[in-house]
């Protein structure tokens, strides 16, 4: 019995997907062992993010998403426009971050990912502070943006995001404990009222090429500090994404989506027999 895959991705944030909404494709529980083994690029299938597809109730499907460590977490943006391709846009996805809408655009597919938290327990943080510029400081990224868009995000605006350090620096953030669910880490430069250059340090994978989430937070952050217009144009290490902000339907991530092959593995090589119940 082997279990079918996609691969795709956003800008090169790449993902494997799973398709359980069909009762053949019955799958071992999913879980953090077999998310992190097949996201493992030597001895797995390889990617940042495992995507589970299964049926909702509240929308045209459910997509869970693992990191590649294996943690679930509640939001990934590039990997809502990959299934949103692949579903057949428009469609309304349930996630644990909520319930997202999907559409096709001109550039790609357009997804309304709701509207931002800014306060310290929706981040969360250990302890209140102001979020709008944390009195926290990590050797020369002092004083980020905490936000929450559906998942938690630190943005730290610097003269250079090449220019730091992130292969020691992120996971250093990632893990402090002042984030108790721990956080993705942006490091971003605003180079125009409509442009940002961003990279990202994502909780649970690492540096990716790009980072939905961390884009839509980085650009809600400096809408905040006033550095940027209500529509700006994100770019990342693999390309660039459109954010706007509208003031009822929240955030809106206009962007690319690619499916770039498909294949199967036996779920037997990862140790876990099909259609185990989960
Ligand atoms: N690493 C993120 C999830 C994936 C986010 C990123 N791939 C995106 O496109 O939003 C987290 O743990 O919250």
């Amino acid at each position: 019995m082997r279990i079918d895959f996609t691969k795709m991705h956003g800008l090169g944030n790449d993902f494997v997907v799973l398709d359980a909404r069909n009762p053949a494709q019955a799958l071992p529980a999913m879980d953090a062992a077999l998310a992190s083994a097949l996201a493992n690029r030597r001895t797995g299938i390889g990617c940042d993010q495992l995507i589970l597809l299964e049926p909702s109730e509240l929308g045209d499907f459910r997509m869970r998403i693992f990191n590649a460590d294996g943690s679930e977490v509640e939001a990934c943006g590039n990997a809502t426009r990959a299934v949103g391709l692949l579903h057949g846009a428009p469609a309304r996805i349930e996630t644990l971050g909520g319930l997202l809408s999907a559409t096709p655009s001109d550039t790609g597919i357009a997804v309304e990912m709701g509207q931002p938290r800014f306060d310290w327990d929706a981040i969360p943080l250990a302890y209140a502070m102001d979020t709008h510029t944390m009195p926290l400081a990590w050797e020369d990224l002092t004083n980020p943006v905490g936000v929450n868009v559906g998942n938690p995000h630190a943005i730290f605006f610097v003269p250079d995001p090449y220019a730091v350090d992130m292969e020691r620096l992120g996971p250093l953030i990632e893990t402090d404990p002042v984030f108790p669910e721990r956080i993705n880490v942006n490091v971003a430069a605003v180079t125009a009222r409509d442009a940002i250059t961003l990279r990202v340090w994502e909780r649970g994978v690492g540096l990716t090429l790009a980072c939905g989430t961390g884009a839509c937070a980085t650009a809600v952050g400096a809408m905040k500090r006033g550095l940027v217009d209500r529509k700006v144009t994100v770019t990342l290490p693999g390309g660039a994404l459109v954010i706007e902000w509208r003031e009822d339907d929240g955030i809106v991530m206009t962007g690319p989506a690619t499916e770039s092959f498909r294949g199967s593995f036996d779920p037997a090589d990862y140790g876990f027999a099909a259609g185990s119940p989960d």
